[in-house]
């Protein structure tokens, strides 16, 4: 036993097929003397199928205990038909709830060797560092009432976005603490011109700058015209703070910025325990892909990378997560590609598997 526990949870579609090449990672990490006690259990419609619920009560609370959970995709197509409320989904959502995991960041970060590939010109995405924090237990997402009900001869489907003072202030308090470590700016993203919760989101985002973080640079942009910035010039952002389904819609947008979806890590941080540690999640921003899952083309970086967010948040060991970044660039560095990182004009991918073996070759040619 190591006093580094890890709660590994693959999940559906290309899940378990990433989630395999994080382990080779972990692994080699392993015979370098940083070791991890795994645990393994289903989530999502692995969970369904074995027993009937996205999430059970006993992973739940494993999911409490461990020092980081660690989750490749839930969901498809198989699980459409299901009622809302055991949707694989549901799975995520509830881990997110019960514990409480408010911040959640989303870098995107474009690779040097990737910068030519983006479907922005180069010199629009070369370079480009901006970190997402997506506010993640509240709003639209979780607002009651919510549900479809009947009126009159109609069928009216309801979700309320409803965002209290402290909970905005906490996530922007996040956000504020990540600008210092970085270039000490926030741009704050709602839609105060149409939304009562954006008009609160905007003056309490405010207030939290001016009375504890007067240092940083904050500005305010609505949500849609944000999403065009990102796409114009998305280097003029350091730390973007927005809400649950803004940020939702941001950060795929901005994955691709990076060059594919399959490149977007994230770390889903709560308040600070006693021993100074965030309660954490860490996953890929992508979905299952059910279009690839079972081919051996998943890439598997987004997640490996979000395993390198866990040895930075949750381990305190910065370094050996900058390794693996490097390692990762090293990768690409070398024009290995698998299939999402390629052009029309083609070439020949790698596998998924290929990818997770090229960069753990890099992490043992680095000592
Ligand atoms: N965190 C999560 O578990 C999560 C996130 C997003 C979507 N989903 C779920 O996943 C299912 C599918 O959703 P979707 O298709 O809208 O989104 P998706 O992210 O699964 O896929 C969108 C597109 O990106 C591609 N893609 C995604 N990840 C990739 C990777 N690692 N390598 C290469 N290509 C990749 C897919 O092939 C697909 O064409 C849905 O059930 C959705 O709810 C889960
Ligand atoms: C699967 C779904 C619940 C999830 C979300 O909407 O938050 C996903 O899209 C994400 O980006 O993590
Ligand atoms: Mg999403």
């Amino acid at each position: 036993m190591t006093d580094r526990s890890l709660l590994i949870l693959p999940g559906d579609g290309i899940g378990p097929e990433v989630m395999a090449e994080v382990r080779k990672v972990i692994d080699w990490f392993g015979t370098r003397g940083i070791s991890f006690t795994v645990t393994e259990d289903l989530v999502g419609g692995a969970a369904y199928d074995a027993h009937g619920t996205p999430l059970t009560d006993a992973t739940m609370a494993k999911a409490q205990e461990v020092d980081a959970v660690l989750l490749g995709a839930v969901g498809g197509p198989k699980y459409d038909v299901l009622d809302f409320s055991v949707k694989p989904e549901r799975g995520l959502l509830r881990l997110r709830k019960e514990m409480d995991l408010y911040a959640n960041l989303r870098p995107a970060q474009c690779f040097d060797a990737l910068a030519d590939f983006s479907s922005l010109k180069k010199d629009v995405v070369a370079g480009l560092d901006i970190m997402i924090v997506r506010e993640l237990t509240s709003g639209v997402y979780f607002g009651e009432p919510r549900g479809i009900i009947k009126e009159g001869n109609e069928r009216v489907g309801i979700n309320t976005q409803r965002y209290t003072e402290s909970e905005i202030a906490r996530v922007a308090r996040s956000a504020f603490e990540l600008a210092r470590r970085r270039g000490n700016k926030v741009c704050s993203m709602e839609k105060a011109n149409v939304m009562e919760s954006g008009v609160l989101w905007r003056q309490v985002v405010q207030e939290v700058r001016d009375a504890e973080y007067p240092d940083v640079e904050l500005s305010h942009m609505y949500a849609d015209a944000g999403a065009m910035q990102l796409t114009r010039w998305p280097k003029q952002f350091d730390v973007i703070v927005t809400d649950n389904l803004f940020g939702d819609l941001l950060s795929d947008l901005a994955a691709m910025l990076t060059g594919s979806l399959g490149m977007l890590p994230s770390a889903s941080l709560g308040a600070p325990m006693e021993n100074g540690r965030p309660k954490a999640l860490y996953e890929p921003v992508h979905g299952s892909a059910p279009d690839i899952a079972g081919q051996g083309k998943a890439n598997p970086i987004a997640c490996i990378l979000s395993f390198a967010m866990a040895l930075r948040y949750s381990f305190d060991l910065g370094s050996e997560a900058e390794r693996l970044e490097h390692a990762v660039n090293a990768v690409l560095a070398d024009g290995l590609r698998t299939a999402d990182l390629m052009g029309p004009e083609g070439g020949t991918p790698i596998s998924t598997a290929q990818m997770g073996d090229a960069i753990v070759a890099k992490l043992a040619a680095s000592v």
